[in-house]
């Protein structure tokens, strides 16, 4: 299946999705002139998603699109000259209007690529350049990476769950947050694990091969269920999958048997059967025996109804004989976690005489949301067999000692010495320099085929979705150290 080009989706530009603040901050920036002082952020979440112990991080190409696609339209630009703050002044001037028409982008951005396994604390993206176009980057790019990265996650959990073998197919844009909401959602969903979606402006869009049953209209529509399987037959000779559940489910399948015995007398095959109610242990064992007993062993057994990752466990310990998944509303809403909680934060600003950087910190009550400075980069240590060992962020504007410690930043007694000739890969690569794209972007079936080989090389006790084993993300040292030395300047100390 060839993959659609994505360039363009957000063209022409989306440049007003965006947080007002973004904008007021822009045009704070530029009458300080501080628009071209150079800035360094990270985007990040703090806890995997549903309670997990990883996340795949998704979502760049589409906010490299954005990020291609951005430019202030007349239009934009008109609207913005139109909002009035409280005492009815223009809130932009024509000056800066003016600006922002003007404005190039000019960014350097790092990322992850899309399937990349990320932990809490990692930055996925990294963007450096000019504070003011670094700061209106921050909420699309928020946008895009959070509910992609949810959904991914969420997809590859029920990989996780139905096995490497078993078809998993993405019915959900009915029961999706909005058009957009569901077209993205098909998008992570294939990325993180699924096989197909029953979305087809996803799949004309984005290439995903689309799939699909028959509603239980269908049935209905005819005097009986012979009729209507045979109808359906008629239509879709090679690729019919009959719903058997619209009004007995076992009865619907010796229905179902009856026909495809009329279908291989004509040469053609049943290729499913799809249960949608009812206990779906039982009756996909009996629907099996049924099905082999009558000769019909290729029969595929396909199953819905508000499936998820622990409802897919839970089925295969108890010997359902589903062979195909079709899994809507828990997917495309990542049902059991509304958002992903990633972040956008400024870690180094230039120093005003361009001698050096100031690295910043957002202190918080509890550490583990205290920010981490600098210009980070994200080094995976592999263990002999090439499977990801621990994680160590650190600082790129320092030289890093040859002899590598690990500190928890949750807990600083946690320390991991690392082996000097221990193998590594650098997880942010290079996307955008001074603002020209500088990476080819893999198609959405490569990030797809990363993401599960990423998955696989994780220890199942990382994987396993009752209190996963914490992977090691430890602080480089040195930049533990001078975190440690920010937090105790910046936080106030006040006599008891
Ligand atoms: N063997 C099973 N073990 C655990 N949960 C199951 C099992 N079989 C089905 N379920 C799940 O139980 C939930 C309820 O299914 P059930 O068919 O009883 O109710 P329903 O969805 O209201 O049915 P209907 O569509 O006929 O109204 C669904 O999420 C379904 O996937
Ligand atoms: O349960 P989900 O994981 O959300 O999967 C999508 C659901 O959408 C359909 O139901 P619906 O009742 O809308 O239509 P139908 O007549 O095709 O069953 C389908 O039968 C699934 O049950
Ligand atoms: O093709 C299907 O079976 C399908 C599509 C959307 C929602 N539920 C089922």
């Amino acid at each position: 299946m060839n993959a659609a080009p994505l360039s363009g989706l957000y063209a022409p530009s989306l440049a007003l999705v965006t947080d007002l603040y973004q904008l007021t901050m822009a045009y704070g920036y530029w009458q300080q002139g501080l628009q071209d002082r150079e800035a360094v952020f990270h985007l990040y979440f703090r806890k995997a998603p549903f309670q997990g112990g990883y996340a795949v991080a998704a979502g760049l190409a589409l906010a490299v699109d954005w990020v291609e696609n951005l430019q202030f339209s007349d239009d934009d630009l008109a609207y913005l000259g139109s909002l009035r703050g409280s005492k009815g002044g223009a809130m932009f001037p024509p000056e800066f209007l003016r600006y922002l028409r003007e404005m190039k982008f000019t960014c350097d951005i790092d990322a992850m690529p899309e399937g990349t396994v990320v932990f809490g604390n990692e930055p996925i993206m990294r963007v450096r350049g000019p504070l003011l176009q670094a700061q209106l980057l921050e909420t699309a790019l928020l946008t895009l990476i959070n509910f992609q990265t949810l959904v991914a996650t969420k997809a590859a959990r029920i990989r996780e769950a139905a096995g490497p073998t078993d078809q998993i197919l993405e019915f959900g844009l009915r029961r999706a947050q909005g058009f957009d909401g569901g077209l993205g959602a098909s998008r992570a969903a294939y990325l993180g694990g699924g096989d197909a979606t029953s979305n087809v402006l996803a799949g004309q869009r984005y290439g995903i091969p689309v799939r699909g049953t028959h509603a239980h209209s269908w049935v209905m529509a005819f005097e009986s269920e012979v009729q209507a399987f045979s109808a359906y037959a008629q239509a879709f000779p090679d690729d019919s999958v009959f719903l058997v559940d619209t009004y007995d489910t076992l009865e619907g399948v010796r229905q179902a048997i009856h026909v495809a015995r009329d279908m291989r007398a004509k040469g053609h095959e049943l290729a499913g059967i799809r249960l949608d109610s009812g206990d779906l242990a039982y009756l996909s064992r009996e629907a099996r025996a049924v099905l082999d007993e009558a000769g019909f062993t290729e029969t595929r057994i396909v199953a819905s109804n508000d499936l998820e990752e622990n409802l897919i466990t839970s089925l295969k310990q108890q010997g359902a004989r589903i062979d195909t998944w079709g899994v809507g509303t828990q997917l495309v809403t990542a049902y059991n976690q509304a958002a992903l909680g990633g972040v956008y934060k400024l870690a180094a600003l230039r120093k005003a005489d361009d001698s050096g950087w100031d690295f910043t910190i957002k202190l918080s009550e509890q550490v583990a949301k205290t920010s981490i400075p600098g210009i980070l980069q994200v080094r995976r240590f592999l263990n002999e067999h090439g499977k990801a060992r621990a994680d160590m962020l650190y600082n790129t504007a320092e030289d890093l000692p040859i002899h590598l410690i690990l500190i928890d930043p949750a807990d600083s007694t946690r320390r991991l010495p690392i082996r000097p000739e221990t193998q590594y890969r650098e997880l942010l690569e290079p996307v955008f320099r001074r603002g020209q794209r500088v990476l080819d972007l893999p198609t959405l079936a490569e990030s797809r085929a990363l993401a599960q080989r990423e998955v696989q090389a994780l220890d199942p006790s990382v994987r396993r979705f009752l209190n996963p084993h914490t992977f090691p993300v430890g602080l480089e040292m040195g930049l533990y150290e001078y975190r440690t030395r920010l937090i105790l300047e910046k936080r106030p100390v006040r006599p008891a």
